[in-house]
């Protein structure tokens, strides 16, 4: 059977190797992840990945997904959220943790997004997941995860994802979430 092959924008290689995990029993399909890139504009994640992807196929004219994503603290109205990239690369977990000093127990709630933008012949299609889950009251990493990874702990756990292997992480994780219900619709649309 010839493989259907789709294109996954982005310039992340740990968002890359997780959608492999995800995405790995994928039937008839091949993802190949290429770094080209595309204007971010200012606005939700759901703007960020419907832009994108439809500048994306205007330009490659093939199946292509993008993933915008996001780490949310309830207390903060959200922040780091949209700039999640910036914040990351400039007051950096310790940051966050200063931001955070005096908040505990549900005070800490926080959550990831993401949201996959798939578009081919047919159109622009969007995929939601959210992980929830509290902002650890310190860095714990076991040198698995990425970004926010080592401050995160999901519900149900008392590990944050950067404790956690990789796989552990995809089975849960926002990213998990968004890219089954991309796998549920492309399988459907295979001849
Ligand atoms: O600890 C984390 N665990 C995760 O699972 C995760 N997923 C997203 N993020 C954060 O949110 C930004 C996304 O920004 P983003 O979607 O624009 O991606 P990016 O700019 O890194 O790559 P690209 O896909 O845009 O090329 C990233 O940089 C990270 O800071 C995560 N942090
Ligand atoms: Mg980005």
């Amino acid at each position: 059977m010839n493989m259907m092959e789709i294109y996954f924008a982005t310039g992340n290689s740990n968002k890359v190797k997780e959608a492999e995990i995800i995405l790995k029993d994928l039937k008839g399909i091949k993802i190949k992840a290429i770094n080209l890139p595309y204007p971010e504009i200012q606005g939700t994640l759901e703007e960020v990945s419907e832009f994108g992807v439809k500048y994306l196929y205007s330009k490659i004219k093939k199946p292509v997904f993008v993933e915008d994503s996001g780490f949310f603290i309830e207390v903060l109205k959200g922040f780091p959220g949209t700039y999640s990239r910036y914040v990351q690369e400039t007051i950096g977990n310790e940051g966050i943790l200063k931001l955070m000093e005096g908040f505990k127990g549900e005070e800490r709630r926080a959550y990831f997004k993401s949201v996959v933008g798939y578009c081919d012949e047919d159109g622009i299609k969007l995929f939601k997941g959210i992980v929830r889950g509290n902002v650890s009251h310190e860095i714990r990493d076991k040198g698995h995860g990425f970004a926010y990874d080592s401050i995160f702990i999901p519900e149900g756990e008392n590990r944050t994802f950067a404790e956690m292997t990789r796989e552990e992480k995809s089975r849960i994780s926002h990213r998990r979430k968004a890219l089954e219900k991309f796998k549920e619709y492309i399988e459907k649309k295979l001849p």
